[in-house]
């Protein structure tokens, strides 16, 4: 197998008193896409700010695209690209004339520039808005130029923090769809999100972050393989779900588990089962991150 495009050995990094990073070990193969869960505050940005040079580590070493973290800083800047960190966007200009001034910043001649800019406006759809001002934008737009302008040149590696926080469904469906083909294109794709959905719909591997670890790692479907069977969901009269219980779908263990909650439950309460969602996972994972997955 080709070199991992991000390799990092125990990675620890500190605030203060506060351990943000306390060991954080992970690969990622060449040419996919890594989603990083995690709740608030779980060391999710730290992680990618170390990762992309912005900030330095305690301890631990890290490699993107071969190049080390610390001693090769310029030779990683130079093969990675980080949205909404780097794209320095002029409000006041248009899409299109952003565009060109990046591609004449990073050293494209004016022609170059000009095709550059049409190729890019063309795959995130931005073709109809070319001449609008930026200022003008919806959060969808102006996310899909914030990812056109790093890729102005194109790096083999792309960080995405958050890419899709605050957008709605379609803006959101079209931004996956987005990175999807830029995947297909060759590059890898480290993205933190707390949205579950998205690493589903997005990663080839998710690592859940939690108490300055990994603490799960793996494909959706082995990472909801973990816990098991089924999960017992609990809804109201108004249908809203009040509680969820991990089973494994025998009925020993559903009457043993519904004869608990049974009398702490209104009478109402109607039940359903269910296969996990990563949801279910997280929450599992989260709650009680004392181990480090087995990488
Ligand atoms: N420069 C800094 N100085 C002091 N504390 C910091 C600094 N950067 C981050 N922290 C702290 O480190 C912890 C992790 O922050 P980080 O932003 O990495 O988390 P996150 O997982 O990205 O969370 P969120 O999803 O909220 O962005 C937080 O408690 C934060 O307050």
């Amino acid at each position: 197998m080709s070199q991992p495009a991000i390799e990092v050995t125990g990675l620890q990094k500190r605030f203060g008193s506060q351990a943000v990073l306390k060991g954080v070990n992970l690969k990622v193969p060449a040419g996919t896409i890594f989603a990083l869960l995690g709740p608030n505050g779980a060391g999710k940005t730290t992680l990618i700010n170390i990762l992309s040079t912005l900030t330095a580590p305690d301890e631990g070493v890290a490699k993107v695209a071969g190049r080390d973290i610390v001693s090769d800083k310029n030779g990683v800047k130079k093969s990675i690209s980080l949205t909404g960190q780097f794209a320095a966007v002029d409000e006041m200009l248009t899409p299109e004339e952003n565009l060109r001034m990046m591609g004449r910043l990073s050293g494209l001649t004016a022609a170059e520039a000009s095709a550059r800019a049409r190729e890019l406006l063309r795959q995130f759809d931005l073709v109809e808005s070319a001449r609008k001002k930026v200022k003008t934008f919806s959060g969808g737009m102006r996310r899909r130029l914030d990812l056109a302008i790093s890729l102005v040149v194109p790096k083999p590696v792309l960080f995405l923090d958050e890419p899709t926080t605050g957008l709605d469904t379609i803006s959101r469906r079209a931004l996956w769809e987005m990175i999807l083909k830029l995947r297909e294109q060759g590059m890898t794709i480290f993205l933190t999100t707390q949205y579950l959905e998205e690493a589903d719909q997005l990663a080839d591997t998710i690592a859940v972050m939690g108490g300055g670890r990994i603490v799960a790692l793996g494909t959706a479907q082995e990472l909801k393989a973990r816990i098991g069977g089924e999960v017992i969901e609990l809804r109201n009269a108004a249908d809203e779900v009040i509680r969820t219980l991990p089973t494994s779908g025998g009925i020993q263990d559903i009457r043993h588990l519904l004869g608990e909650v049974a009398l702490t439950v209104p009478q109402d309460t109607k039940i359903g089962i269910r296969k996990p969602s990563l949801d279910d996972v997280f929450l599992a994972l989260t709650a009680n991150p004392k181990e480090e997955a087995t990488l």
